[in-house]
């Protein structure tokens, strides 16, 4: 008998391009949330553009709530549910990097609103999807909620952000190849589902960016477009796979164990990056497709090596020998490397 079903939820508004910043209130008119805004952002992106937004709703009668986060925590989200909540605000809007969007994204799914994510940097594909992801203790949360109704990408404000975060964008996307990889891999030794459609999406995603490395220049907007667009690809490759499993596998866990290790040190996608390297490594040995990568990392100026992390030798062999541990998810890891097998994968890769 057949009894599969699923349940793919999608933005319902998405602008990107030069511009669309200013249009971002009347994609929203559009989509007739009611109750007051409540706005998540952080102090810089405020500045780039939090206040055109707040800006925009006055000249329509309408003054936004807004609540300054500096990090992603889960005190960070019942701090901004409880300012929805004394707000009586009707939506809310996440304006700014990873964390400002993910805290407003887990917010309003906890109480029950809708969503808009206006990033400020193209770093990575949480901007798009339907997941918030959150460090707690030794562990890092995937957390599921509903994703942006809207999101509203300027690639004028987006190329003004620094350029590292562009190209942790592009390493995020990249990163796409081993994450499928793996995923293909947990499906057939240990029945996880898995969707051909949402894996060939987010292969085809990494595929295209690389082909459009040569367009991915500094200064450039038309990189913002570039990388904003394989974004959303790959948040949709997210919300119809229902997990982030095209998006993060073995590459991610490593990253997500420097995140403990070294705070602070390197952006999302830069890490994943490096970590997709060595995870290429793993699944295909020596001679395999891991030079493919890290050449497509640094055509795109991405770091390819743990000094460019700001990592020495022992962060790395810990957070590779320790990655399998900080989440219940498959990959090639299994059940972990040893040291003598995390110091070959990083060498012979170039890593340290
Ligand atoms: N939900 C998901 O699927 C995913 C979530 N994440 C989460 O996102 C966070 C990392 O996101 P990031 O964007 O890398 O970090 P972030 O949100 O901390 O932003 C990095 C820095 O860039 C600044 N910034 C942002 N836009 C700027 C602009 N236009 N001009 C100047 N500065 C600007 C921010 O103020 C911040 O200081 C982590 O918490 C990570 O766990 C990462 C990947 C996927
Ligand atoms: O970073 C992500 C996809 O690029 C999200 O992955 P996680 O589920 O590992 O947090
Ligand atoms: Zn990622």
């Amino acid at each position: 008998m057949f009894e599969k079903s699923s349940w793919i939820r999608l933005p319902r508004n998405v602008l990107i391009g030069h511009g669309v910043l200013d249009r971002a209130v009347e994609a929203i008119d559009e989509l007739h949330l009611t109750g007051r805004p409540l706005i998540v952002t952080s102090p810089t992106p405020r500045e780039v553009a939090g206040d055109r937004v707040i800006e925009d709703f006055g000249d329509r009668g309408i003054e936004p709530a807004v609540i300054v986060v500096e990090e992603a925590s889960f005190a960070a989200v019942q701090e901004v549910i409880e300012a929805a909540r004394s707000e009586e605000a009707g939506y809310l809007i996440g304006i700014g990097g990873g964390k400002a969007i993910d805290i407003a994204k887990m917010a309003s799914d906890e109480i029950g609103t809708g969503f808009v994510s206006v990033p400020t940097a193209a770093s990575h594909d949480g901007i798009v999807s339907g997941r918030g992801s959150v460090p707690e203790g030794d562990t890092r949360h995937s957390v599921a909620a509903d994703p942006p109704v809207a999101v509203v990408a300027d690639t004028t404000v987006l190329a003004n952000a620094p350029w590292e975060l562009t190209t942790a964008g592009c390493a995020d996307i990249i990163s796409n190849y081993t994450a499928v990889k793996d995923w293909r891999l947990a499906n057939r030794l240990q029945n996880v589902e898995y969707s051909e459609y949402s894996a060939a999406l987010s292969e085809m995603t990494a595929e295209m960016l690389v082909g459009n490395a040569d367009s991915i220049k500094r200064g450039l907007e038309e990189s913002a477009w570039i990388v904003t667009k394989a974004l959303v690809s790959s948040g949709v490759a997210m919300s119809i796979a229902g997990s982030s499993r095209p998006a993060s596998g073995a590459e991610h866990l490593f990253s997500h164990q420097l995140d403990r290790i070294a705070p602070g040190r390197a952006l999302h996608g830069h890490q994943v990056g490096v970590g997709s390297i060595m995870v290429e490594y793993l699944h295909s040995g020596e001679s395999g497709r891991w030079s493919a990568i890290r050449d497509a990392l640094s055509s795109i100026e991405a770091p390819t090596t743990a000094a460019e992390l700001g990592l020495d030798e022992e962060e790395v062999l810990e957070a590779l020998t320790s990655a399998h541990e900080i989440r219940d998810r498959y990959t090639i890891l299994g059940n972990g490397m040893n040291e003598r097998a995390a110091r070959e994968a990083a060498t012979v890769t170039g890593v340290i």
